[in-house]
């Protein structure tokens, strides 16, 4: 029809001579053009093969964009209760009879965007009455619809970042799953978490959290193209999904980093400056799901995987990750029962001063024997407990239960030195932390001094200044705070000069490599030295040979700790061996 365009010219310049009428197509293709209804004709295999000016304008595209693809491919429509229906010109095409979409039917563009229409769809005949095609008249009823439209509009977005929420996430993915399926591509699902979003709420309230919100979302739009769909799923939680329309699948860990880039750029939020970072999941279609459910349920899944792998991290899924992500469920659980069952214990592992040779104290470490699946070694469980909120139990009762069994061995006469145990970051972020401290100094009758917290470098990653103001008071309450670990984390020097700390302890990998090379030996003696100039104290880890033990002492190094000396041991045969 496009060929046979009159636009422009004179009404009656189609017919014959002047003064003719105009022939029937002329004024077809003139009132096609200038209605402001949307017209869209299809063959029979529901192929456009035209549409008008109006349809054009609606669709936001043109001729060239619009025709030669499948008319569900334009767009799909949504019922009122937003759920996927069946494409108007498929169904007309299968019955043979003319149908309407009800009303509050929404028309959702390829781009996302969306208009509540009033249709009327009609098969078209040949002259031999074979079915040939379907013509689709359609107009725009949004101003009608506002009110209605509004409240879909609430229905599948979230009312905090706009974005879509997972109900909408969920119908298009999976409209996109059908799509690559019959193209032959590929798409991925980003499942993605913000790293420690709890403690920027409990720490800065959530009005602070709001905004952080979003301002990831503002980031996660810029770094996706606008065909791509970026949906909150509640809390903390995004889904993107990118459509892969030249299966460039290499091209998803790139994008990933991207956003894990953006994220990590310092937020403005009401005046501060805020620090995050998140962690990503992601599945890939078909290789990890050929619907919507499993491919979120996958991403999911790698995201968890990704959290628990030191977090600010993608981590593609791979079938062995639901096994994983089983295996720990049934620690969660299993650690859950445990916290009220007495599978719990703590073991005691001494320290000794170098110099003197004496008991310095002892390092607090949990233990869990499974009635099943025997000994749980902690580096396996701690993780789980951290992922699952249960640290801060966890955490309190190895406290209590060190500070009782010091207290009750200097009643018995001993002089157990100090107890340390090792609080991690996640347990140190919790508001209640503190007031916590105080009721197991209060009700441990523990001597503030006599108890160490050692903490990792890794509680300064984030808001670091909140962090450091929370270790300034623990420290003046009295209770030591030692560094662990040291050298393992990402502590600038600069952090180290301001760190609250008494004592540092050097990783045991350093202390495992003082024998093996040069480079080893020479990074205890740095370490060593940078702790005697800051004035805190140095306690080795992990010494289990006499020559590693020989080479601390000619660095004056002041602990040290390790099976050269002891394993840790329960509470009653520590008490007899140094007792
Ligand atoms: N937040 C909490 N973390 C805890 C608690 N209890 C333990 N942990 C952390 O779990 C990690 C593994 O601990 P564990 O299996 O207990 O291993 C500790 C020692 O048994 C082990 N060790 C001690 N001496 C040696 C040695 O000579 N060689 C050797 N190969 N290993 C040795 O090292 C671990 C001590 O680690 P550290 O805390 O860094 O001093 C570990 O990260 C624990 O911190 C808990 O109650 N809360």
């Amino acid at each position: 029809m496009s060929e046979r365009s009159t636009a422009g010219r004179p009404a009656g310049g189609a017919g014959g001579g002047d003064g003719d009428p105009p022939d029937t197509a002329y004024f077809a293709d003139h009132v096609l053009r200038a209605i402001s209804d949307a017209v869209l004709c299809t063959d029979a295999r529901g192929t456009v093969t035209f549409v008008n000016p109006a349809a054009c304008t609606l669709l936001r595209g043109d001729a060239v964009s619009l025709l030669g693809y499948s008319a569900d491919e334009l767009f799909t429509l949504l019922s009122a209760a937003l759920e996927p229906m069946q494409h108007p010109i498929i169904a007309v095409l299968a019955s043979g009879v003319p149908a309407r979409v009800p009303p509050g039917t929404i028309l959702v563009r390829h781009d996302g965007s969306e208009f509540a229409i009033e249709d009327c769809t009609a098969p078209v005949f040949d002259a031999g009455g074979a079915l040939c095609g379907a013509v689709m008249v359609f107009h725009d009823v949004t101003a009608a619809h506002q009110t209605m439209l509004q409240m879909t509009h609430q229905a599948t977005h979230d009312f905090l970042t706009d974005l879509p929420n997972r109900a909408l996430l969920g119908s298009r993915l999976a409209h996109e799953v059908a799509l690559a399926a019959r193209h032959g591509t590929q798409l991925a699902v980003l499942y993605l978490d913000l790293d420690n979003f709890k403690h920027v709420n409990d720490s800065l309230g959530h009005s602070a959290g709001d905004r952080l919100l979003g301002s990831v979302a503002a980031r996660l739009r810029e770094c996706v193209r606008r065909s791509d769909t970026i949906s909150r799923f509640g809390g903390d939680e995004f889904v993107v999904l990118l459509t892969l329309t030249d299966n460039a699948a290499h091209m998803v860990g790139i994008a990933a980093g991207k956003i894990l880039a953006a994220l990590a750029a310092p937020h403005e939020v009401d005046g501060s400056t805020l620090h995050t970072s998140a962690s990503i999941g992601i599945a890939v279609c078909p290789q990890d799901g050929t619907d919507a459910e499993s491919l979120v349920r996958n991403a999911d899944t790698a995201l968890y995987l990704a959290k628990g792998s030191g977090k600010n991290t993608f981590r593609f899924y791979e079938p062995h990750m639901n096994e994983e992500a089983v295996r720990r469920q049934q620690l969660q659980s299993g650690l859950r029962a445990a916290l009220g069952n007495g599978e719990l214990r703590v073991h005691y592992q001494p320290k000794f001063d170098l110099r003197s040779g004496r008991l310095t104290g002892s390092e607090a470490l949990v233990r869990w024997h499974h009635p099943v699946w025997g000994p749980v070694p902690p580096s396996r469980f701690i993780p789980v407990a951290e992922d699952f909120g249960l640290i801060g139990v966890l955490g309190r009762w190895v406290r209590d239960t060190a500070c009782a069994q010091l207290v009750a061995w200097q009643q018995a006469g001993m002089a157990p030195g100090h107890a340390a145990v090792n609080v991690s970051a996640r347990e140190l972020h919790d508001p209640a932390f503190e007031e916590g401290l105080v009721q197991t100094l209060r009700e441990t009758g523990i001597a503030p001094e006599r108890l160490q917290l050692e903490i990792t470098e890794g509680v300064l990653l984030q808001d670091t200044d909140a962090a450091l103001a929370k270790l300034c008071r623990v420290r003046d309450s009295g209770v030591g705070l030692a560094i662990d670990d040291f050298g393992t984390g990402y502590s600038s020097l600069s952090y180290l000069r301001r760190l609250p700390v008494d004592t540092i302890k050097i990783d045991q990998s350093f202390v495992r490599a003082i024998g093996a090379d040069a480079a080893g030996a020479a990074i205890v003696r740095a370490v060593i030295g940078l702790g005697q100039s800051l004035g805190r104290r140095i306690v080795a880890e992990g010494v289990e040979e006499s020559d590693q033990l020989d080479f601390l002492r000619r660095q004056d190094c002041d602990e040290a700790q390790g099976y050269w000396f002891s394993a840790p041991l329960p509470a009653a045969e520590y008490a007899s061996r140094y007792g």
